[in-house]
């Protein structure tokens, strides 16, 4: 497609939705704005946009499409002014916030104008933020929720999913309550449980000095999000405040549930909590991004010998096979650590197990 892209707020969402639409629209012209000067000078230096401009409006007034990529607040703030521009009339608007009830209320003034306004939310991301961490791959395979309302043309929804066909990701339309609900549960809820966890070691680090040293494996996993944006965060929990608020009614009545297991010490009950647990989440579809990221890990226990790792980074990089992480995890002191690689697709990772095994004799195994 042709035309220009104007994306507001150039951090990981609106740089990666950038590079999406240039990978497969090579000829439309996609234009950056970021209340951060730094962070628009750098979508520009990596290629990420062609053109930065120095307000919305400068931006918004040429555009075909408007993406919104800034944090909650600021996206309902940024919808309330746009139909005071002077807008193509055919222009369609969309956003990424990750709620969605508010925005569309927020938007409530372009429908009064006559634009296009359809609420987006694409349901993968990562904890780390900005420009500098956006990738065109980043959506593939993940839910991209859209809530347009009623008297949102199809055609209008059609071109939308047109300009982000290179994202790979699979649409699905919802209502804005239905989003804010489903998000509550399977995204930001578990952010504030991951949150809590680290508040409740940190108090206990106070005494017990081990813990911050101790603090890996399950600890990690389960906590990785909760260094995620804490101002993308505030805006999320200020938006979905109501749902949040009883999903944690519910969550105490589960923690009371909790309590009671253990109080009654029942072997059989406990192993049923864990198992039933265990079964849903073996379960869920394990190859599409979202609330549980794909993993394509590889892990590696490498001897400890100087330059083991570019030996085993070398063998993969003679074969082509490219990685997109690296990292060392360790459990325990005074044993080797394990060499954690990350890969793009299961069958980089296969290819990368085959290989290693070829040159050496060192365990591996795949990350569940
Ligand atoms: N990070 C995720 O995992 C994820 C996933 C899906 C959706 N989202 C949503 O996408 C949006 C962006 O999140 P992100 O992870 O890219 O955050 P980010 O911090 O990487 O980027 C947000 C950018 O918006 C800019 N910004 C803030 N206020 C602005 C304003 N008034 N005008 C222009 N730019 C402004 C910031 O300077 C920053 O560069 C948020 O609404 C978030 O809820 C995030
Ligand atoms: O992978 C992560 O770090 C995320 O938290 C991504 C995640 C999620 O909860 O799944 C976070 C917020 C977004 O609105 C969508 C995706």
């Amino acid at each position: 497609m042709r035309g220009r892209v104007f994306i507001i707020g150039l951090g990981l969402i609106g740089g990666s939705l950038a590079l999406s639409i240039k990978k497969l629209h090579q000829d439309s012209v996609l234009v950056g704005y970021d209340i951060n000067d730094e962070q628009a000078r750098l979508g520009k230096m990596l290629g990420v946009v062609d053109e930065t401009v120095s307000s919305i409006k400068e931006g918004a007034e040429t555009a075909d499409l408007i993406l919104i990529a800034a944090p909650v607040n600021e996206t309902g703030r940024i919808l309330a002014s746009l139909p005071k521009m002077n807008l193509k009339n055919n222009v369609i608007i969309s956003d990424a916030g990750s709620t969605k009830k508010e925005i569309v209320k927020m938007a409530a003034g372009l429908k009064e104008s006559g634009n296009v306004f359809i609420g987006g939310h694409p349901m993968a991301g990562s904890h780390k933020s900005g420009v500098q961490a956006a990738k065109a791959i980043l959506f593939e395979n993940a839910f991209y929720l859209l809530t347009p309302e009623a008297h949102i043309p199809e055609e209008a929804i059609a071109t939308l999913q047109r300009w982000l066909a290179g994202t790979n990701a699979r649409f699905i339309t919802v209502t804005p309550d239905e989003h804010d609900h489903l998000t509550g549960v399977i995204s930001h809820f578990p952010h504030i449980i991951a949150a809590s966890l680290v508040h409740q070691a940190e108090k206990s680090s106070e005494s017990q000095k081990l813990i911050p040293r101790l603090a890996a494996g399950g600890f990690r996993d389960i906590t990785r999000i909760a260094s995620s944006s804490p101002e993308m965060w505030r805006d999320i929990l200020i938006h979905n405040n109501d749902v949040l608020l009883s999903l944690l009614e519910d969550w105490q009545v589960e923690m009371e549930r909790v309590k009671s297991l253990l109080q009654m010490a029942d072997k059989d009950d406990i192993f049923s909590y864990f198992l039933g647990a265990k079964q849903f989440r073996d379960e869920l579809p394990q190859k599409q991004k979202g609330a549980i990221p794909a993993f394509y890990d590889l892990f590696v226990d490498v001897p400890d010998y100087p330059g083991v790792i570019s030996e085993i980074t070398g063998y993969l990089a003679k074969e082509k096979i490219s990685i997109t992480n690296i990292s060392i995890r360790e459990t325990r002191e005074e044993i080797n650590g394990v060499l954690v690689i990350s890969f793009q697709t299961e069958e980089d990772r296969d290819r990368a197990m085959d290989c290693i095994q070829n040159h050496t004799n060192f365990d591996q195994t795949i990350g569940m």
